[in-house]
């Protein structure tokens, strides 16, 4: 039964018909107010006892159900318990902040549009609890901008949804309770925002014109669907704010660009508002355009984390130049750089090797495995200036009865030098004294045993030490092939210390060094010039430093340099005192000079032999360890390709197992050991090489270095390594 005012007209008429009232004196004012004057006339009649007791009694009756049937009338109660329980979570107290609102719809759900409108239409103007609901609506549905000056949300004037026009005036009188907005954070209903939406975490809805929330001009927030299970006190919706309704622990969304929400579809399936439930409300699934897009983007996260910082050196030839890091500045003219870049971009073809294309394992490498990708060295261009016939031919003395001698390909590499800043050999200037000294004998010397001529060496011919190679290709190689890109405190270092134990790479990684930056590499042996050329060391070591600053780019190579630079070196041994002294102003000089283009490389198996001032000379000092598990397992692998073998997978693993501390020499001397423990056993029977056979060779070649030893060259690297 529904109150009107037409129910208080039996108690605008019951004084008269059971009251004697003598006095008639109110006002026509007064008469207006029905209600009031009936309670006056009451209080007043009962107050003067006019009436008898029974009637008294019976008004008293009749008065009490009239007004309980208005107190309990559906009209109030209703609209309250249809918001709050459902779509609007706790209202002024009805329930608390942590109860979970059970939904009392049934199918209908109370988010669908239409409720709102159902509910409404029974509803009185003047009816101050009927809007309770509804700015939850209202806010759950548009966005955040058509609420302005409001941080509850108004009402949206041009929403058919919740300013229908017959409650106009209503709305705008109580549409917003103050209460309303005090709720607890965690407590308000659902503003959500259009963020949701647009991050693929929209509810389905069956008219998108009517929710305004969707369009695009929302920020957008990037929610992990994840990171959002639905909220069981909540139904599972969202709040406008992440922060007041994320549990500890979740990230809060963050925005994503605009584009993304322009590109957003209007409908977005999951979040639906047809939900018969609102608990089931669930985020689901982001658009698949959207998701695909995150999912790659986390992929390509967790990648870049997976393959480290290493990732970055990954260099296939650049394909062009506008996206190449590796672009020459423009001044430079479009033709191939001294080592092999080619500046228009194009991938060079072939790998710098004279005479001769490389076979496919010189391109590719012989240690190509997924955890080299990276570390692809750059090709060398057919066309590139022929630093690698010089680099691995004899040393011709530039300067032949004092004039300078030129060919027609270095007169070429000449000019190419220059243009990339690299000093070309036709520079090399000697000095008077330096002319004089020159030993024709001590010079043919140096070219024959000292110029190395050995093959070109990949950064994928190398197994393991994946994070020096990346280090020295960064560090030194790129800055020295791009000299204008690296500058003042940027400068590559000119001398690197390889420490390490014997077999384990320092030598293999030198030639590299110098095949990448396409140099001439002289290869001395300090033990050798100290013991073989002992009466002509100091001429050699001269003669070397003078080819070196001749035949640029030059890379110094000189093993066991402790022997030469050891702190026991006393002054009493004039000799090697003399050569310490000799080594360490050269190395004085490459680090000062700017125009040089010379690169010295020590290796040392006792560091801790070499005088402290001494290996500060070095700008970089790199541990080039024993082989780790996977190098150890891709140098077994390659040397024993070359032979016939049979190993399960079990047997390999056990192989990699028990070869640890092993270098990569005495890796590759165990296979031939094993090789050839197999002949010697089956003599004349071709079986291939077995896991028995391995068995035989570990007899006889156990690992050089001693743990403890090994422990001893981790310490020092602690101590004076160079981190990368
Ligand atoms: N990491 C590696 N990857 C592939 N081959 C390796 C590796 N380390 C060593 N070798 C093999 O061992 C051989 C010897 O290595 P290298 O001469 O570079 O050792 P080293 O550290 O210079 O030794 P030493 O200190 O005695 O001079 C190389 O020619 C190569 O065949």
């Amino acid at each position: 039964m529904h109150w009107t005012p037409d129910h208080a007209q039996p108690l605008n008429q019951w004084p008269e018909q059971h009251l004697d009232v003598s006095s008639t004196t109110s006002s026509p004012a007064h008469k207006s107010d029905v209600y009031q004057s009936s309670r006056q006339r009451l209080n007043y009649a009962w107050a003067n006892d006019d009436i008898s007791a029974l009637t008294a009694s019976n008004l008293l009756k009749r008065y009490a159900e009239k007004y309980s049937g208005v107190l309990d009338s559906p009209y109030e109660r209703a609209p309250l318990s249809t918001y709050s329980e459902g779509a609007f979570g706790p209202v002024n107290g009805q329930k608390g902040d942590l109860e979970p609102w059970q939904m009392s719809h049934g199918s209908d759900s109370s988010y669908s549009v239409n409720s709102i409108h159902d509910s409404l239409a029974g509803s009185k103007p003047g009816n101050g609890h009927i809007g309770l609901g509804s700015p939850t609506i209202a806010s759950g549905n548009l966005p955040e901008p058509l609420y302005p000056g409001s941080t509850c949300g108004a009402p949206n004037p041009a929403s058919s949804l919740v300013a229908p026009q017959d409650y106009t005036s209503t709305y705008s009188g109580t549409y917003l309770p103050s209460g309303y907005c005090s709720q607890p954070t965690a407590a308000l209903p659902a503003s959500h925002p259009s963020s949701l939406h647009s991050s693929g975490l929209q509810p389905t809805h069956p008219s998108p014109a009517l929710v305004h929330g969707y369009s695009s001009s929302g920020t957008l927030y990037n929610y992990s669907s994840s990171s959002y299970a639905a909220q069981p006190g909540y139904g599972g919706m969202h709040p406008a704010h992440p922060s007041g309704y994320l549990p500890s622990g979740i990230a809060a969304p963050t925005p994503l660009p605009p584009h993304t929400a322009s590109s957003r579809p209007t409908v977005v399936p999951g979040y639906t508002y047809q939900s018969s439930n609102l608990a089931s409300i669930s985020i689901t699934p982001l658009s698949t355009e959207l998701s695909s897009s995150l999912k790659r983007k986390a992929f390509d996260m967790t990648a870049e984390e997976n393959e480290g910082k290493y990732r970055k050196y990954s260099y296939e030839q650049p394909k062009t130049t506008s996206d190449s890091s590796f672009s020459m500045s423009d001044n430079v003219p479009n033709e191939c750089r001294g080592n092999g870049f080619s500046r228009n971009g194009e991938t060079p073809q072939m790998p710098f090797k004279p005479g001769k294309h490389p076979s496919e394992e010189e391109q590719i490498g012989k240690y190509n495995s997924q955890s080299m990708k990276a570390m692809i060295s750059p090709t060398y261009n057919e066309e590139a200036p022929l630093r690698s016939g010089e680099a691995f031919g004899k040393f011709t003395p530039p300067v032949i009865n004092g004039e300078r001698r030129g060919t027609e390909q270095g007169h070429v590499f000449t000019q190419r030098m220059q243009i990339s800043g690299i000093k070309p050999p036709g520079f090399c200037n000697p000095s008077e004294d330096q002319l004089k000294n020159m030993d024709p004998l001590i010079l043919e010397l140096v070219n024959d045993e000292i110029v190395d001529c050995g093959p070109p060496v990949q950064w994928t011919d190398i197994a393991g030490h994946v994070s020096v190679k990346a280090a020295i290709e960064e560090e030194l190689v790129w800055p020295i092939l791009r000299p204008g890109a690296y500058t003042g405190a940027n400068r590559p270092p000119k001398s690197i210390l390889l420490f390490g134990p014997s077999g384990s790479g320092k030598t293999l990684l030198s030639r590299c060094i110098a095949t990448q930056l396409g140099s001439t590499f002289l290869k001395l042996n300090s033990a050798v010039l100290v013991s073989k050329w002992k009466n002509k060391s100091e001429k050699v070591l001269q003669t070397v430093f003078y080819m070196a600053s001749c035949h640029q780019p030059t890379v110094v190579f000189i093993s066991e340099v402790d022997l030469l630079l050891s702190a026991h070196i006393s002054e009493e041994n004039a000799h090697l005192s003399n050569l310490k002294s000799q080594l360490l102003s050269f190395l004085d000089g490459i680090a000062t000079s700017t125009d040089d283009s010379i690169i010295f490389i020590g290796t040392s198996q006792r560091p801790d032999d070499i005088d402290e001032a001494a290996h500060h000379r070095f700008a970089k000092r790199f541990y080039i360890a024993p082989p780790d598990n996977l190098a150890r397992r891709q140098i077994l692998h390659h040397t024993l390709a070359q032979q016939n073998y049979c190993l399960s997978e079990r047997e390999m693993a056990l192989l990699v197992q028990h070869t640890e501390g092993y270098s990569g020499n005495e890796l590759i001397q165990l296979c031939q050991q094993a090789g050839a423990n197999h002949l010697h056993g089956i003599s004349g029977q071709l079986q291939p090489t077995s896991y028995k056979d391995f068995e035989g060779a570990f007899c006889k070649l156990r690992a050089g270095t001693s743990p403890k030893q090994l422990d001893l060259y981790v310490e020092w690297n602690k101590m004076y390594g160079s981190r990368h």
